[in-house]
């Protein structure tokens, strides 16, 4: 096999701890005739093990150099490789009349705007487990007046169910990265619960509520609500932005955008 130095620039920890990658792969738990893309399959550490449960498998990914590797290991007509950046890619055409069940241990340096893409394509995907950076996947799971609860929190929590799976420690990558590692899932609403009117507004409400978030939120909002809203929709206007649920910016944004 040819040899391959871990590059850092595509935020390459290659996963080689048996019992996470099984642990991994049952949590997925694929089933036979269900959509799979993984994003990042890198030298195929999950690809493998996630081919023995389904018979074909899309891929996306952005080193030409792994691309070569998993193409010699695995016929075209079980493995489509995507030679692509999954932070441009359109997961749509691939969906068909089954959801996606995206897996990947993502690259960490791109996973928030990765998410927030694949969230734009929410329509067309069943669930994503990802391995993350530990930081990040408690900000993702965080509820309302814990200290990680901020707006990636509320903003992915609109789109989906987010759920914390387990802890990784650095020593089941090759190279090590410098962080703790854990996995979550999320799965998308069927239907949002808390539809905003206009979720572009919603997230700019959101983002200046947390750029304030020590500030009561009637502070932290005054140039977006005007007191008596708080009062009409019943939420405190003397709570900090991070004791507001989900569905208290919704109704702020759905009352004043
Ligand atoms: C953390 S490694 C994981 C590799 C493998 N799945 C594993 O668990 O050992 C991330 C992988 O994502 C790939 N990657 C980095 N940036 C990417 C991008 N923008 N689009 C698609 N793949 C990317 C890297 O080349 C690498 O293979």
């Amino acid at each position: 096999m040819t040899e391959h130095r871990a590059r850092k620039r595509f935020g390459q920890h290659f996963l080689h701890d048996p019992g996470i990658i099984d642990r991994l792969v049952r949590t997925v738990a694929p089933m036979a005739g269900q959509k799979l893309v993984e994003i990042g399959p890198g030298r195929g550490a999950l690809t493998y093990p996630l081919l023995e449960q389904v018979a074909h498998l899309d891929v996306v990914e952005l080193d030409r150099d792994l691309i070569h590797l998993l193409r010699e290991a695995v016929p075209e007509e079980r493995l489509t490789i995507h030679q692509a950046d999954a932070l441009r890619f359109d997961f749509r055409p691939l969906a068909g009349d089954l959801k996606l069940r995206v897996v990947g241990n993502l690259p960490y340096n791109i996973s928030t705007p990765l998410i927030f893409h694949l969230l734009e394509q929410a329509e067309v995907i069943g669930d994503m487990t990802f391995m993350l950076q530990k930081e990040v996947v408690d900000r993702l799971t965080a509820a309302p007046g814990t200290s990680d609860y901020g707006r990636l929190s509320v903003m992915v929590q609109y789109h989906c169910q987010a759920d914390y799976l387990f802890f990784v420690p650095p020593g089941a990558f090759q190279p090590p990265p410098k962080v703790d590692s854990a996995v979550v899932r999320l799965t998308p609403h069927a239907t949002v619960p808390w539809p905003a009117r206009d979720p572009v507004y919603l997230g700019k409400l959101v983002n200046q509520a947390f750029t304030q978030r020590r500030k009561a939120v009637r502070n932290a909002l005054k140039t977006l609500v005007e007191p008596d809203i708080f009062d009409a929709l019943g939420i405190d206007p003397g709570l900090r932005p991070d004791h507001l649920s989900v569905a208290d910016y919704v109704a702020l944004a759905n009352a004043t955008g």
